[in-house]
């Protein structure tokens, strides 16, 4: 008789024996032998059934590093607005949609390049965006298809005539992607003591914001010379939910946290040098982990806008695609994202009106440090972050909330 998997024991991140490292059909498997993230795994299920414990470890995951695996499979029911399977299953048909539009000639891709319009909605050829402040190019290929455009909020923008026949594919994606971020903020909400609804309020699926989906793709690099795909930053907006099947996301951990290493870790040539989840670079030791793509979840992640609404209670982490380990490392990458973003005209700064907040503003006041909030609306910060990492304003003005993630400074 077999039985299931036993639960993590080790709060929830993934180890050996567990049935979700099985890796997806078709693809070659995630490597055994290089340092992952200890990330925690939220079951949906138990979130949408209020279990405080779960509560719990969803807001520990969101104070200490913002990214988690949530669990899908058995999440919520085909008649409730959230329903695990069915965004599983949207998610799957959008992995070929984008096969089919990345397939289409360059020619063809580049009309949709709306960079020069000062928009970072649709297309982002290989190489369109920096990795760094030095300029180097990026190694994928994005397409950026806006919330607004999909569920009628502003005109369409041109897009490629395959992909318009998928317009209500996109749109339930993109309502069942965004009921997953309104339970989020939900409980988010509650654990900062703000007014009920505050957080969602300033996430309404319907109102004009910067919401996206994002496909990326990344071809195998030659193995002589592989270097990062998508350079190291954090998340512009409040929540995204990420899909990915092969490794290659690595975030970096504050040092306080430790990667899961292998017991007797082989030296891999083609983990970016992340043997033990170090990697050299100008000399900084930087604490850079894979996180194992798992079937049946999504990995969530909160970005700057929350970290600014709390004042640092909440975490936005550092993190980057590098070539996809082990054996995967010949294999073409795809991603799905779905990023949420605050409406366009909220200022992204701390939230009043709750208890949570209000004392980490205190803390910091009066620890001494100076610390001026800039007045930039959600609109204005989310252009200038992704037309800056594609070579449009200074690289400067681009950053995010990459410091607090790095605890540098004020210890928030
Ligand atoms: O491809 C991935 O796994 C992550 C992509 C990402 O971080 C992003 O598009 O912001
Ligand atoms: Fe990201």
């Amino acid at each position: 008789m077999s039985t299931p998997a036993a639960p993590p024991t080790n709060g929830g991140s993934v180890r050996n024996g567990d049935a979700s490292r099985d890796g997806f059909p078709g693809l070659p498997p995630f490597p055994n032998d290089v340092p992952t993230a200890p990330l925690l795994r939220i079951s949906l299920a138990k979130l949408l059934a209020n279990d405080q414990a779960e509560e719990d470890r969803f807001w520990q995951a969101c104070c200490e590093l913002g990214f988690f695996y949530i669990d899908l499979r058995t999440g919520g029911q085909s008649t409730d607005e959230i329903d695990g399977e069915a965004l599983l299953q949207d998610a799957e048909k959008l992995f070929q949609v984008q096969e089919e539009f990345f397939g289409l000639p360059l020619e063809e891709k580049l009309k949709y390049d709306f960079k020069e319009q000062g928009s970072y909605f649709g297309y982002k050829g290989y190489g369109g965006g920096l990795v760094d402040k030095s300029g180097t190019p990026d190694r994928n290929e994005f397409y950026n298809t806006s919330k607004d455009d999909i569920l009628g909020l502003s005109s369409p923008l041109p897009a490629p005539p395959n992909l318009n026949q998928y317009r209500p594919l996109f749109a339930s994606y993109m309502r069942r992607s965004h009921a997953v971020v309104s339970l989020v903020l939900r409980i988010l909400n509650a654990r900062l003591g703000l007014p009920p609804g505050h957080l969602e309020s300033l996430h309404r699926l319907d109102a004009p914001s910067g919401d996206q989906v994002r496909f990326v793709k990344a071809p195998p690099q030659p193995p002589k010379d592989r270097r990062t795909a998508l350079g190291e930053h954090t998340d512009f907006g409040s929540v995204t939910v990420l899909f990915n099947r092969l490794g290659g996301l690595q975030v970096r951990l504050p040092s306080h946290i430790k990667p899961i290493t292998p017991a007797s870790p082989a030296p891999d040539a083609n983990t970016n040098g992340a043997v033990n989840g170090s990697v050299e670079v100008n000399g900084a030791e930087e604490n850079w982990a894979y996180v194992r793509p798992l079937p049946g979840h999504a990995i969530v992640n909160l970005g700057d806008a929350m970290v600014k609404f709390t004042a640092g209670v909440l975490r936005s982490n550092i993190h980057r695609v590098v070539n996809p380990p082990g054996e995967q490392a010949e294999s073409t990458r795809y991603s799905l994202v779905y990023f949420a973003r605050p409406e366009d005209e909220v200022v992204l700064r701390a939230l009043r009106g709750g208890k949570v907040v209000e004392e980490a503003v205190k803390k910091r006041l009066g620890s001494g440090e100076r610390w001026e909030e800039e007045e930039v609306s959600s609109k204005e910060w989310v252009l200038r972050r992704a037309l800056g990492r594609r070579g449009v304003g200074s690289w400067e003005k681009s950053e995010g909330t990459e410091e607090v993630s790095l605890r540098k400074g004020q210890a928030v």
